[in-house]
């Protein structure tokens, strides 16, 4: 849903800085390495430590690397096979990190086995979210649908980890991973609907 509604308000606020970075000599490769060990170290080394609100705000300042890589491929363009491989394939290791940082915390000293599996869950059904799509790509269809996108599911689980970082009660965070494992569900289904239609017609 984000991802159809704010990309063009998120396209106009980066330009400036994919254009700086374009004339600096920067790649769109490296802008999408970087954003994505950003987003590893952000989640991996604060989310463990309960340190919520921290690691939030390094992800945050490092995930939209996956916007602006996007966006000066496309103006140098260099958009091409190599580059949509690469940022999807870093898109996985970056959304394993921030929910993996979660089951670290609540599997360790947060002891909470309820949030670890819900976080798990999100992990998991997030993946085969994503996995749904490239895969009926790869098969020459499209699943471009559902209610928990990438941007859906990141927006839901920083704001949510953030501000219980901030000192709001856990349950909130309890409530959007359960909400999240659940529409992340639908989402496969809705793909799972969409891919079947085009598969039968074309039979
Ligand atoms: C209040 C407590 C304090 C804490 C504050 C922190 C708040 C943090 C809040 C929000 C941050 C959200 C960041 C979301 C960034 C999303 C980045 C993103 O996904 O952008 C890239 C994306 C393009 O994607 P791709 O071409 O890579 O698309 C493919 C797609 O993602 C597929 O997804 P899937 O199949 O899994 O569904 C994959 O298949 C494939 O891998 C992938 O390639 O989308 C865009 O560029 C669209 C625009 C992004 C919209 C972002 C909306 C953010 C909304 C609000 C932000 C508020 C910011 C506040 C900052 C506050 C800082 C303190
Ligand atoms: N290093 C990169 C990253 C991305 N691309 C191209 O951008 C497309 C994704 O754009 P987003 O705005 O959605 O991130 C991707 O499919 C590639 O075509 C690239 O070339 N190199
Ligand atoms: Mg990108
Ligand atoms: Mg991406």
């Amino acid at each position: 849903m984000l991802n159809r509604y704010a990309r063009a308000f998120f396209t106009k606020v980066f330009t400036p800085l994919a254009r700086l970075l374009l004339k600096l000599g920067v790649s769109p490769d490296v802008v999408t390495l970087v954003g994505t060990l950003g987003v590893c170290v952000g989640a991996l080394a604060f989310y463990p430590r309960h340190e919520f609100f921290w690691g939030t705000i390094v992800i945050t300042a490092f995930v939209f690397s996956d916007t602006l890589d996007g966006i000066m491929a496309r103006m140098s363009n260099r958009s091409g096979n190599w580059g949509a491989y690469l940022d999807s394939t870093l898109d996985r290791v970056g959304d394993a990190a921030i929910f993996g940082g979660l089951v670290l915390w609540y599997a360790g000293d947060g002891r909470d086995t309820l949030m670890a599996a819900l976080a798990l869950a999100c992990l998991i059904l997030g993946s085969v979210v994503s996995y749904s799509k490239a895969r009926a790509e790869g098969l020459g269809m499209t699943a471009n649908v559902g209610i928990a996108e990438r941007a859906d599911r990141l927006v839901a689980v920083l704001v949510a980890t953030g501000l219980v970082g901030l000192g709001v009660p856990e349950v909130l965070l309890t409530v959007v991973l359960a909400l999240l494992a659940v529409a992340s569900f639908i989402t496969v289904c809705q793909r799972v609907l969409t891919v079947r239609r085009q598969a039968l017609s074309r039979a």
